[in-house]
């Protein structure tokens, strides 16, 4: 029984939306991919971005909003970028609420995993607690007899005003590798600001991170997470990218808490590790 700021919507194509409409927060959660997709807190502006191209279609990946980059981020394996997370189906287990807000579990299924990760017994869960900001964490457990690879991100699509007017600060000084020079590893200076594509892995580096965007600044706290990704596709990538209108890049960036780089994670058998972003307006 789902409390009653929460409803589980069906759209005209078939693809299941929880629909969170609460005092203190309204917020669009797919459950394809448990993509948290919308979330605003009452009375402020959006935290999270997402594409107005977005079709909506099942077995389509939404552009925006939190997508789940799981067991793997981006290339580090052949198969699909990313991971398999934020295609497959996931079950609303949890959902409540109290005053601040709402509380709300979503797993990947065993058969799903063992149908998709033949020989890799994971068990995933990712959690949300929304109201005044985001609180999403992703936890999994190796629950096989062998240790594991895990790369992953929480791939937040954050809104900004003008991307000439944003820079991110909180990364002065942190080494990243620069998926757009030969995966080269290169040392911040000062703060990060956007002229041109912009796709990084910073690691080494797990503390707050400051948005600055005018209106749309944000603070971006993580756990477990000692990388982070700062992307923007800037003009000729957003033409080739799917669910994007071309001038998207002037309105988003990416700042993913996640676990990249040299910080993928080996997970003895039994280990449990927890991803976690919080992201809410700044002062
Ligand atoms: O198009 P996708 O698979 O959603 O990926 C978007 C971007 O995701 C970022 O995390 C990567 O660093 C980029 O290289 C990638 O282009």
């Amino acid at each position: 029984m789902l409390p009653d700021c929460i409803q589980l919507i069906d759209n005209p194509a078939g693809k299941t939306f929880v629909v969170i409409d609460h005092p203190q927060v309204s917020a669009r959660i797919a459950l394809e991919g448990a993509h948290l997709l919308q979330c605003t807190p009452k009375g402020q502006l959006p935290l999270l971005w997402v594409s107005p191209d977005d079709p909506q279609l099942p077995g389509k990946s939404l552009r925006g909003g939190i997508p789940l980059c799981w067991p793997w981020f981006g290339g580090d394996r052949p198969a699909a970028a990313h991971g398999i997370a934020r295609r497959a189906k996931w079950v609303l287990s949890t959902a409540t609420e109290d005053s601040q807000g709402v509380y709300l579990r979503f797993d990947l299924p065993a058969a799903c995993i063992s149908e998709q990760l033949p020989g890799e017994p994971w068990q995933v869960y990712v959690e949300f607690r929304l109201g005044a900001g985001i609180d999403g964490q992703l936890t999994t457990t190796n629950v096989g007899a062998e240790p594991m690879k895990l790369s992953q991100a929480l791939h937040t699509y954050l809104p900004v005003g003008s991307i000439h007017q944003a820079r991110i600060s909180g990364l002065d000084a942190s080494c990243y590798i620069d998926a757009l020079d030969g995966w080269t590893h290169k040392t911040q200076a000062g703060d990060v600001q956007f002229n041109a594509e912009l796709d990084r892995i910073y690691y080494g580096n797990g503390d707050n991170l400051y948005l600055h965007a005018g209106d749309n600044s944000v603070v971006v706290e993580r756990q477990g997470s000692e990388s982070v990704v700062v992307w923007n596709p800037w003009v000729d990538k957003s033409l080739r990218l799917s669910e994007f209108p071309a001038e998207g890049y002037l309105r988003m960036l990416c700042i993913e808490a996640a676990n990249a780089g040299p910080d993928a994670r080996v997970l003895q058998p039994g280990e449990q590790h927890t991803l976690g972003t919080r992201i809410q307006h700044a002062d």
